[in-house]
């Protein structure tokens, strides 16, 4: 069993298929998913992360059918949304241990998985400060704390690292490449080398669907001198997207 099995996946919204038939196994360790905007990642994520339900396909979520019971992998699960909402007068620490409560931890574990959460993002000496006083990286921080505080083994992360600085990128990846260890970790971004430094696989989405899976190394080769980027890999995402993308048009 792994933990993401999609067959023919559709996600209809409006009048788009926002994902598109999409299979899609994947495993423990650390995924990025790539593709450019319009591609449908935030949409599969959702779904992923049951907030939103397929049109028609199958999808298994912890070997549990997604249209079958939901709370216990919703127990299992992390997710880190685009856009997360939070009351801004929470202090730090209630922030997180209101969404362990939400995910219906036991109640004697949550003080220490808070604090621990925490420390792994580096928050400890702001769990007292109110949500409101947080910088944009720190929040982000605070909205990882919260995704892994329940020790998924499903973790969704949605542009982890937007608005977070060098150093905290850094520590970022080394947590995501712990987490990955016992976890599935999927990662959706637009910075390409933070899928070269911190993944061990690659998806890469466009208009719905799965156009390439591997790794790093294999979407590096992919591309060649005459394609759009400034590194290997993302001239190897310009060639797999290029029909569409690489015209130089917006
Ligand atoms: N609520 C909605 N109603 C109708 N269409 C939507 C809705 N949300 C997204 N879409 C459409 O679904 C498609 C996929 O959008 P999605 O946000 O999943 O892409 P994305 O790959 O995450 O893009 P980005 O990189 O810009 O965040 C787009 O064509 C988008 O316009």
């Amino acid at each position: 069993m792994q933990a993401i099995e999609a067959d023919g996946l559709v996600v209809r919204l409006g009048r788009r298929n926002a994902v598109d038939r999409l299979s899609l196994r994947l495993g423990r360790g650390v995924h990025g998913l790539l593709g450019p905007n319009g591609a449908g990642k935030t949409t599969l994520i959702r779904t992923l992360a049951t907030v939103q339900s397929p049109t028609a396909g199958t999808l298994s979520l912890l070997g549990t059918p997604a249209n079958g019971k939901l709370r216990p992998v919703r127990q299992k699960l992390g997710y880190l949304p685009q856009h997360f909402g939070h009351y801004k007068r929470f202090k730090v620490r209630e922030f997180v241990e209101y969404l362990a409560w939400l995910k219906e931890m036991p109640k004697k574990q949550i003080p220490g998985a808070v604090k621990e959460a925490l420390e792994r993002v580096g928050l400890s000496d702001r769990a007292e400060d109110r949500m409101k006083s947080l910088s944009g990286g720190m929040v982000r921080r605070a909205g990882i704390a919260q995704a892994i505080v329940n020790e998924p083994e499903l973790l969704l992360l949605d542009e982890p690292t937007v608005g977070l600085d060098p150093a905290q990128r850094l520590r970022f990846r080394e947590l995501v490449a712990e987490l990955g260890q016992r976890a599935c970790v999927l990662i959706s971004t637009h910075l390409v080398e933070d899928v070269a430094a911190a993944c061990t696989d690659v998806v890469l989405m466009n208009e719905g669907s799965v156009v390439f899976q591997g790794t790093p190394a294999d979407l590096a080769t992919a591309g060649t001198t005459t394609h759009v980027g400034d590194s290997p890999i993302e001239r190897g995402y310009s060639a797999l997207i290029s029909a569409k993308s690489a015209g130089g048009a917006w």
